[in-house]
């Protein structure tokens, strides 16, 4: 080969659906008018020069020349085997090819450049594994051609440029791809060009032969398939050995398990589709990791599994009593339950269904009053397995039905998964904060429990993703919510409710003393003769230290005094055992964070001031004491109108304009200078304004802070009320008595004003409380004022506040 670049001048021997590259010999026939011509000049300008007659092959496509060509010397003239005459010619050297220029004869003559194709000296080293792999594939495209010969001629070439070139001999190349070989002066690029060719083409073949093969043979497809499947199976055999899992491990073997499953036939047939299709698709590809997921799904759900209901009544009464204290119409209302259940279930009956049908019991209720561990021990009480499913915050309908497994990521819904983590189809599922499940443009989850809790359509309930279908009628659903209103309408038609309104005192030192302190006392690690926490120190954390319906702060404030004492012992600083008295608290746990308002220095009580009411509502949180705040603007400065702050719902605005009506139109009888309310603007506002609320229940507490703020008389510290206000002046009844009787008496309040018409529900109070209230049941407001405001002579007549 040439290492440098020379001009030459060279008859054209043009090719057409043929390419000639350096190393080549061919034979060319003189019967072609082009070969003839090229090869007669090319012997007549040798005869005036040294050596044999050169001729430039050019490969033309289409009749457009190549950019190179070959210098090609004429090797010998004669016949060809078809007796044709004929010319011998061996490729050479690359020639770029430059300007047409004129020479003897009929042919076209050329100015070439030599171009320098030649390997670099030193080889880089990856180009040795080229070489092999070069050889290789040649090698085994030759044996499969039987040109065995050829096979050593290939392996003895060491140039890298001459094994490149060698593929023009290749017959699976076209005229383009052998010409971009042509064209590739660097001999390691075209080398790279060439292996690439030579791969594509043997794998082509592969495919071809297999194929070529499939239907020559005519195996019948059954047949070809098991033998496929033991394949696989051996292959499969080999790679755990490979990784070291012991045999038996079949994890992947999903047909031997789904036949091995205790499943229904229906899904048993869908599962094995499903194994059908695992075994048609490849290893790797993303659909037979989603068939696994799903077979693993299904596999792993208790189709046939369930416990045996061992319970009698009596026996489930006592499992309830001895998990809670209290609450005896509550468990009196779940036993009933069960037992209609029982003696429907001895009777092969089914659940009893339809709208106010009753299969779902919803315990209703404040946070901490142990609507989740009754649930608890329902199940207990029944012996089944018990699941709590989270409702809050689900807006999704796939959060219950699942995602269609078309969706990337699909799992199947929160129903699919409890029966799953139960292990049974009958455990008790337990739908938790049912009345925060929302609903937006992800559909509607509360229409998807409509049906899950639907005797007559849950024991053919659909998940998306399972798309099998899911018995549910043996699972008994209990539910829990905090507040009734916020159930979606469709889903409380189907409950029974129960309703926890909260403790009393005495029933809260009750529980902590034989429930909370015991299992608290369990996790510090102590003892229950090390630590006592006497009835006095009980009464004080949940009087003093905590403010809630439930139990839910107390227990943690008994955590923390035990780990407090526990940690104390640890550092030697305190002897075991140690009884714990109210007096004791404040130096283990801090101050206490409620302190009635009674209790408060006069001065720093709430209802100091004229303008300053204490109402009584019922929140998520259970009952509680609220303030509301009443003040005039200042005649000069302020607006006019009112103005209402603190998170209010409109039924409350518009029982605050209610309130300021009656005011405006009555005001003058009770001796109050309406005339204020004509020219100044008011504002009424409800401290807490991050907690909204609602509902017609203030009306008689505005009411009385607005006749407060005009009369400068002080509303009384100790007096709590609640109930709406009609324009007239009458008051009318609300909801939630029990609640807010048991709240003000957590905060202290001694007298309590509620309207006459809900009399009734104080027998639902318990008997310690209103024993220590004084309930006064009115119909008129002017009853109300004449019991909150205390009297005008108290004292220095305070200012009236203005606000700016
Ligand atoms: N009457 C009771 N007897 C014994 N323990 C009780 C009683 N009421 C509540 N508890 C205990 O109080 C704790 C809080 O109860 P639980 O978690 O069941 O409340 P909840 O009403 O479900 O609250 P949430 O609505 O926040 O879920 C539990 O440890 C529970 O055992």
């Amino acid at each position: 080969m040439a290492s440098t670049s020379t001009s030459l001048t060279l008859p054209v021997l043009p090719l057409d659906d043929e390419v000639v590259l350096p190393g080549m010999v061919v034979p060319l026939d003189l019967n072609d008018a082009d070969v003839r011509a090229a090869v007669e000049a090319a012997q007549a300008a040798a005869r005036s020069q040294p050596g044999k007659p050169r001729v430039l092959l050019v490969p033309r496509i289409d009749g457009t020349y190549a950019s190179t060509g070959v210098l090609g010397t004429v090797e010998q003239v004669g016949r060809l085997a078809d007796g044709d005459p004929g010319a011998l010619i061996r490729g050479r050297d690359r020639v770029r090819i430059g300007a047409g220029t004129t020479g003897p004869g009929a042919a076209l003559w050329v100015e070439g450049l030599r171009v320098d194709d030649s390997a670099p000296d030193p080889l880089p080293g990856q180009v040795a594994d080229l070489v092999k792999e070069y050889k290789a594939l040649a090698t085994a495209w030759l044996r499969k051609r039987g040109a065995w010969q050829v096979v050593d001629r290939v392996q003895a070439i060491d140039d890298v440029s001459a094994l490149a070139d060698n593929s023009g001999y290749s017959p699976f190349l076209t005229t383009e791809q052998k010409v971009e070989l042509l064209e590739t002066a660097d001999p390691v690029v075209r080398l790279k060009l060439a292996t690439q060719q030579l791969r594509d083409h043997l794998a082509e073949q592969d495919v071809a032969e297999t194929i070529a093969k499939d239907v020559q043979e005519g195996v019948d497809k059954q047949q070809r398939e098991f033998l496929l499947r033991r394949q696989l199976e051996a292959v499969r055999k080999e790679l755990r050995e490979l990784n070291g899992e012991a045999e038996g491990e079949e994890s992947d073997d999903y047909r031997a398990r789904v036949e091995a499953a205790d499943l229904p036939e229906k899904v048993r047939e869908a599962a094995l589709k499903e194994v059908d299709k695992l075994e048609r698709s490849s290893d790797q590809s993303p659909e037979g990791s989603w068939i696994r997921t799903w077979l693993d799904t299904v596999l792993e759900l208790p189709w046939n599994e369930r416990t045996e209901d061992a319970y009698d009544i009596q026996g489930a009464q006592a499992v309830l009593d001895a998990e809670h204290a209290g609450l005896e119409d509550v468990k009196e209302r779940i036993t009933e339950y069960l037992a209609v259940r029982k003696r429907r279930s001895d009777r092969g009956l089914g659940v009893v269904g339809g709208r106010r049908g009753g299969a779902v019991l919803a315990l209703v209720g404040p946070p901490g009053v142990g609507k989740t561990s009754l649930g608890e021990s329902v199940a207990h009480a029944m012996g089944r397995k018990f699941v709590r499913v989270a409702l809050g915050g689900v807006r999704d309908e796939a959060e219950i039905r699942g995602h269609r497994r078309t969706y990337v990521g699909a799992l199947p819904g929160r129903i699919v998964r409890a029966i799953k983590e139960a292990g049974s189809m009958n455990p008790v599922v337990l739908l938790d904060e049912i009345d925060k499940v929302g609903s937006d443009f992800r559909g509607d989850p509360a229409a998807a429990l409509l049906e899950v809790l639907d005797p007559a359509q849950n024991h053919t309930f659909r998940d998306h993703y399972l798309e099998v279908e899911l018995d549910l009628s043996d699972v008994v659903f209990l539910a829990t919510a905090n507040v009734l209103e916020a159930i979606p309408e469709a889903l409380l038609d189907r409950m029974e409710l129960v309703r926890l309104d909260g403790y009393t005192e005495d029933e809260k030192v009750v529980i902590a003393r034989d429930h909370l302190l015991p299992r608290q006392l369990e996790r510090a690690g102590l003892d229950k003769d090390e630590v006592v926490i006497d009835e006095s120190a009980l009464r004080k954390l949940a009087g003093e230290y905590t403010r809630e319906a439930g139990v839910r702060t107390l227990e943690r404030s008994i955590a923390r005094l035990l780990r407090k004492v526990a940690a104390q012992h640890e550092l030697g600083e305190r002897k075991l055992p140690f009884t714990v008295t109210d007096g004791e608290l404040r130096a283990l746990i801090g101050r206490p964070h409620h302190v009635p308002e009674s209790a408060q220095d006069p001065a720093e009580r709430r209802t100091a001031v004229p303008g300053v009411a204490t109402g009584l509502a019922v929140t998520g949180a259970g009952g509680d004491v609220l303030f509301v705040e009443a003040s005039l603007a200042d005649p000069e400065t302020g607006a006019a109108g009112l103005t209402l702050t603190g998170q209010l719902g409109d039924v409350m605005k518009e029982s605050a304009q209610i309130a300021l009506s009656f005011l405006r139109s009555r005001g003058a009888e009770l001796e109050l200078p309406v005339g204020d309310l004509k020219d100044r603007g008011v504002h009424i506002h409800f401290p807490a304004g991050a907690v909204p609320k609602d509902g017609p229940s203030a009306g008689i507490t505005m009411t009385t802070a607005l006749a407060s703020l005009l009369s400068g008389r002080l509303v009384r510290t100790d007096v709590a009320m609640t109930g709406e206000v009609s324009l007239t002046g009458r008051v009318l009844p609300i909801g939630g008595v029990k609640q807010k009787l048991l709240a003000a008496h957590r905060a202290g309040v001694t007298t309590v004003i509620i309207p006459k018409r809900n009399e009734p529900d104080l027998d639902d109070v318990p008997a310690e409380v209103l024993e220590k209230l004084d309930v006064h049941a009115v119909t008129d407001v002017r009853q109300v004022l004449d019991l909150a405001l205390s009297p005008a002579t108290n004292g220095a007549q305070p200012e009236v506040p203005v606000a700016a």
